[in-house]
């Protein structure tokens, strides 16, 4: 029986944004990708889950263009990436958002030139616009205007993924990549920001990759969920899909000691 959904969230029609095809990445003699395939539909929340050291991050790096593939295609907004001029490579990643794990922000910046600084590399705007730009993005994620002039060293773990992500929306892209969002949060925190991913999910329409260690995010928001195991994806569907799996690898995830509690008590 195959796990795979490939007919996304929406039929068979649904819109393709991110194919990643028989993906070959390795670092010297360590292939970490052997061949992953795997699509993001548009206007759904894809959870990407698998053990630590797996290989979530490294997808996620080489769908962003950071690391370099050995083999196989991946295509975004339906143009291969490795065909692509610099310069159309430039204007298809302004499409996008990135929120890398604990937030990377320039902790030189304040928190609005932080949220500035994709619009200052990319457009040529007035101080003043940008200024009225970042005040939207900031009430945007749920911070209030007097975060704007702080630095990130004076942000609570909660406030500075907020800002993280108010970067992240600065050029109001289509498509969202989050690398573990709750991770350092305390549960509040962590429910309240898988809260305002799925409130912009649906306001904004947007397209959201997830990597995420907590089945509690799995749950609230994601559509589907894929899982990463040994270099491939090994499942990718509906959370109930996945939970009814007898797989080895995602029995133990989702019906193990910490995951048991949820499969026991169901997707809300
Ligand atoms: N630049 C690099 N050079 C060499 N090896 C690397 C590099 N980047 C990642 N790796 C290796 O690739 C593998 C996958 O790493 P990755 O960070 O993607 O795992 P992960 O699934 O995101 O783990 P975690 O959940 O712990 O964050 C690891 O063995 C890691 O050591």
């Amino acid at each position: 029986m195959s796990f795979f959904d490939n007919n996304g969230p929406g039929g068979a029609t649904a819109d393709v944004i991110i194919s990643v095809r028989d993906l070959i990445v390795g670092f010297g003699d360590k292939v970490v990708m052997k061949g992953l395939d795997l699509d993001v539909y548009r206007g759904e929340v894809l959870g990407f889950v698998g053990g630590s050291g797996q290989g979530k991050s490294v997808l996620t790096r080489a769908i962003l263009g950071l690391v370099p593939t050995r083999g196989g295609s991946i295509r975004i907004f339906g143009r291969d990436r490795d065909s692509l001029a610099p310069a159309e490579r430039r204007a298809l990643e302004q499409r996008w958002g990135v929120l890398f794990q604990n937030g990377a922000l320039f902790s030189g910046l304040t928190v609005k030139q932080n949220i500035q600084m994709p619009m200052r590399e990319t457009r040529d705007l007035s101080p003043r616009l940008m200024d009225e730009l970042a005040m939207l993005k900031l009430d945007l994620v749920g911070l209030k205007p007097d975060a704007a002039d702080k630095f990130p060293s004076e942000l609570s773990g909660g406030m500075v993924k907020r800002a993280a992500l108010a970067r992240a929306l600065a050029l109001d892209p289509e498509l969202v990549f989050l690398d573990e969002p709750t991770s350092g949060l305390d549960p509040i925190g962590a429910a309240e920001f898988d809260e305002l991913i799925g409130t912009l999910q649906k306001t904004l329409g947007l397209t959201v990759f997830m990597v995420t260690h907590d089945l509690d995010s799995l749950y609230a928001i994601c559509d589907r969920v894929a899982a990463l195991a040994d270099g491939k994806v090994i499942a990718a569907g509906p959370l109930d899909t996945l939970l009814e799996s007898d797989h080895p690898w995602l029995r133990a995830y989702f019906h193990g000691a910490r995951g048991g509690r949820f499969a026991a008590k169901g997707p809300d």
